[in-house]
């Protein structure tokens, strides 16, 4: 998968070159590239704001840099009258008025062969911005979640954590993706490890009895437990219920 982020903030990025996508970038299983929006500015002060047309705090990011920055990373934009392209990059802008990043987005994107993330600052990028890519290829709004965040690169770096774990061959065992939260679509069991005693505190006998089917009914007991307890919307009578019945 080739990832391309645009950002004011470069080394914001600098911990993708560590730990398991620091090797993936190292073994060619992710070519991952960051360029700095201010390269593509074309004035002495490198400037990628103003202030926001109709007024109003704060200031809102130029389209000119941008236009230059990802027509740099995209291939060439095919014309507005062919309508997007479907087989192009994927360009995402994380935004708190975007879709709700989840594992199922995370696994879509996984699929993906090219992301484009351009992460916004101050108030904003200008709309054009969105609506010129979004005429020729295919472009998403993502919110991380329901909270605002000063820019979007803390949005892009777990978005890239959550989907470039899921590449083959960038997690060592693939086992260890199957039983997480949110993969079976519920929260994942506690887990324990030695000793087997620690501060008075024990581990649940079960998980010392060698009984390989009690152990996974126990496991997905405690599933429904914590996600009945913390995240009971997640639960399938929940999205049961969500689901309008068509006989009237
Ligand atoms: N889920 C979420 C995204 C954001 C976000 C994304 C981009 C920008 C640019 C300026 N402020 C931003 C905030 N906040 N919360």
């Amino acid at each position: 998968m080739r990832i391309d982020i645009i950002t004011i903030f470069p080394a914001f990025f600098d911990a993708l070159d560590i730990s398991l996508l620091g090797k993936a970038r190292q073994t060619g299983l992710i070519d991952l590239q960051v360029h700095d929006l201010r390269d593509h500015t074309h004035d002495r002060h490198r400037t990628v704001d103003d202030t926001p047309y109709g007024g109003g705090a704060g200031m809102v990011m130029k389209p000119e840099p941008w236009g230059d920055a990802l027509d740099a990373v995209l291939p060439q934009a095919t014309d507005a009258a062919a309508g997007p392209a479907v087989d192009g990059p994927l360009v995402i802008f994380p935004s708190p008025a975007g879709v709700r990043f989840d594992q199922a987005m995370a696994r879509e994107l996984a699929a993906e062969e090219h992301l484009v993330f351009g992460c916004g600052r101050y108030e904003g990028i200008d709309q054009r911005v969105v609506d010129h890519y979004a005429a020729r290829t295919r472009v998403r709004l993502v919110s991380l979640g329901d909270y605002v965040l000063n820019g979007g690169e803390v949005a892009v770096m777990a978005m890239i954590e959550a989907v470039g774990r899921l590449i083959p061959g960038v997690v060592g065992n693939p086992e260890s993706l199957v039983e997480e939260s949110h993969e079976n679509g519920l929260l994942e069991y506690p887990s324990y490890t030695k000793p087997a005693s620690w501060r008075d505190l024990e581990v649940p006998p079960v998980l010392l009895s060698g009984n390989h089917g009690a152990i996974a009914a126990w496991r997905h007991d405690q599933q429904l437990e914590r996600t009945r307890r913390v995240r009971p919307d997640l639960l399938p009578e929940a999205n049961a219920e969500n689901t309008h019945s068509t006989r009237g």
